[in-house]
């Protein structure tokens, strides 16, 4: 038997479930069947980062876990990272990187490869996964039908005075007009859409978004029930190390502001909260590298990492 903390062979074990005895299972059945109404015909956006993608067997049990949401009724909406698959690309070739507020600096030879590392390699990668697992997932990014258009960022918050500042970190975007209607089509279907987070601009320039915003800015438009982020860590940590199982707005800004959240976790936590103030009930931020992390939040009442909203956890069975 694999240990709790040996996820990928978890993984590569799948469902046994011969040696578990019938009153544990009825247990996790009672537990599972009222959440899996309460996301009847949801929308739940999923966000798969590039961190939580290494390993074979852990990417299949996310795919399974996206497989089993659309057969059972819910309309998952996978948009996918790929931070270090970027960085090894840009390495190989010598290109140097650098990030700025934990923003890629693209220009413009980087952004032909980040278009081809995200839209190219892992959209399809994450797609053949899904349809291994016997789903039908359809590969598309922010260009197709105009689905994300961006602005180039040309200003960013300073982070010890908050003052906006002028930058030029070249071909990144901020999303601007999200026109879903593409997804839709996808996922009203038997189809499961997978996306990759580049974007354009009103002027035609392709544009580099960072995943988070991406999912969160799609998750505020088509006012999704759940966003999920799957991360390398449990959720947001406190200050010794403790998993913070919920957080409400307030919360989160004080956790930056003392310093306990910071790096990629700002840029993450800022955006769960504009997708909260628009309306989505709650974010997620779980561990990727827990295999099947995304069943065991949607489907158990304790759910799996940092849920952050105006819903509290005790009433997620409500
Ligand atoms: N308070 C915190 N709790 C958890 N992680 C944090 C915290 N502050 C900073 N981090 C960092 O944020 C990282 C996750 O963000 P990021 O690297 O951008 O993830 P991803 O590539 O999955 O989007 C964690 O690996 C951790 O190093
Ligand atoms: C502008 C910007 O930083 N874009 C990101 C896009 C990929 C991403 O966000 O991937 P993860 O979720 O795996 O970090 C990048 O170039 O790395």
């Amino acid at each position: 038997m694999a240990n709790a903390t040996d996820a990928p062979a978890q993984a590569r074990q799948g469902f046994n479930t011969a040696d578990i005895p019938a009153h544990v299972k009825a247990r996790i059945l009672a537990e599972a069947l009222p959440n899996m109404l309460r996301y009847d015909e949801e929308t739940v956006v999923i966000k798969f980062g590039g961190h939580a993608m290494g390993d074979q067997a852990l990417s299949d049990a996310f795919a399974k876990d996206i497989v089993y949401l659309k057969q059972s009724g819910v309309n998952p909406i996978v948009v996918h990272g790929g931070g270090p698959q970027i960085a090894n690309m840009l390495s190989k070739l010598e290109i140097k990187s650098e990030f700025k507020n934990g923003l890629r600096v693209t220009d413009k030879a980087t952004v032909q490869i980040v278009e081809m590392v995200l839209a190219g390699a892992i959209n399809k990668d994450i797609v053949s996964a899904i349809n291994r697992q016997g789903g039908k997932a359809v590969g598309i990014c922010g260009k197709d039908a105009n689905l994300m258009i961006a602005r180039k960022i040309t200003e960013m918050a300073d982070p010890e005075s908050s003052e906006m500042l002028p930058v030029d970190i070249g071909f990144v975007g901020d999303p601007v007009q999200v026109n879903p209607h593409i997804v839709d089509v996808i996922s009203k279907s038997d189809l499961i859409p997978v996306i990759a987070p580049i974007g354009i601009s009103f002027e035609g320039e392709t544009l580099n978004i960072n995943a988070d915003s991406f999912a969160s800015a799609l998750a505020a438009r088509m006012k999704a029930k759940r966003l999920l982020l799957l991360t390398d860590v449990d959720g947001v940590l406190d200050k010794t190390g403790q998993l913070v199982a919920e957080l409400s707005i307030e919360e989160a800004q004080e956790l930056i502001r003392n310093g306990t959240i910071t790096g990629g976790m700002i840029p993450k936590i800022e955006g769960c909260i504009e997708v909260v103030e628009a309306g989505v009930e709650a974010v997620v931020i779980i561990n990727g590298k827990v295999a099947h992390s995304v069943l065991l939040e949607l489907l158990t009442d304790h759910g799996a990492g940092t849920l952050l909203g105006r819903r509290r956890r005790k009433a997620r069975s409500a």
